[in-house]
């Protein structure tokens, strides 16, 4: 691929595409340039990557082919701002922001911008990302089968209706996070009974990438795994039912709710 890419914005979900982008090796690390407020994260990822620093977000979107704006939605409206005048008919714009529609964003970039919306999440470091992505009308069948190439480097992607954003925000944008605290809470348990603590992260971590894995491959119901664990008058059912009995399923619902409700008003 002989694109540019440009990261407006080098933080936590930038580094985790770019490094992606890197190993994947579908492009040189050259081809990749980035601009930052604070620089050192630049020089930080130029050494550890060899990716191209840009000395400011005009430049960036001057020498793009593809521009991730990876900059806090607050931001969003400044930055396009900025760069309204680098859009050309070529060159397309990634958004990652929750909240941020494709009306606000074809209102600051111009109607004719070629954009895509997309949600991704920092699982991407290690290529095993969940990106929604939702193209405008100006992008073409050729330039989404390339948009959707280079987004397989950070994991999975799939097309997705712009409405159901606010819910992929909750439930893989920011769900890391819930996934983070259970392993740690896990971990605290396993450390609680004995086992030193770095063995606890690693034993708990692989059992939910492999539990994820299951639900993944084997296409069976969630419950249908669980119950496949719970061992009648066994110990499983002994931490399911407090589980239940904490209200861990509701939990989870309505901190979703509330995360996706905090989505739409970004
Ligand atoms: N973190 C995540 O898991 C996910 C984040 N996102 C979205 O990605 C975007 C970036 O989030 P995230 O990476 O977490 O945030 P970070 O704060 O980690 O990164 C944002 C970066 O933008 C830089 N920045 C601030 N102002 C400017 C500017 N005017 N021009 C150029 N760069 C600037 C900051 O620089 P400085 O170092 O000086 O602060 C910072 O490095 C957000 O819209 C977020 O909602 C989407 C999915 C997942
Ligand atoms: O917390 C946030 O706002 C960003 C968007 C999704 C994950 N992190």
């Amino acid at each position: 691929m002989d694109k540019k890419i440009g990261f407006i914005g080098c933080g936590n979900m930038a580094q985790a595409m770019i490094s992606a982008l890197v190993k994947s090796k579908l492009i040189e690390s050259n081809q990749i340039i980035a601009s930052n407020r604070s620089k050192n994260i630049l020089e930080k990822m130029n050494k550890e990557y060899g990716i191209t620093i840009a000395s400011n977000n005009i430049e960036v979107a001057e020498k793009c082919d593809i521009v991730f704006l990876a900059v806090k939605p607050n931001l969003y409206e400044m930055v396009m701002k900025e760069i309204k005048d680098s859009v050309t008919k070529d060159k397309i714009f990634v958004s990652i922001a929750p909240g941020k529609t494709m009306e606000f964003l074809e209102a600051h970039l111009g109607a004719d911008a070629k954009i895509l919306r997309t949600m991704p999440n920092t699982p991407s470091m290690v290529s095993e990302g969940m990106t929604a992505i939702c193209p405008n009308s100006n992008i073409d069948s050729e330039e989404l089968e390339l948009l959707i190439k280079l987004i397989e480097s950070f994991g999975a992607v799939e097309l997705i209706e712009e409405k159901l954003f606010d819910a992929v925000v909750a439930v893989s944008g920011s769900s890391p996070a819930y996934v983070f605290m259970f392993i740690e809470a896990m971990a605290d348990a396993a450390v609680i009974q004995g086992m030193p603590r770095a063995q606890a992260y690693r034993f708990a971590a692989q059992a939910v990438l492999g539990s994820a894995k299951m639900v993944l491959e084997s296409k069976s119901h969630p419950g249908e795994l669980k119950d496949m664990v719970c061992s009648p008058g066994g110990t499983t059912i002994e931490a399911v039912a407090v589980l239940e009995e904490k209200g861990m399923r509701s939990a989870v619902i309505e901190a979703m709710r509330k995360c996706a409700q905090k989505s739409k008003g970004m």
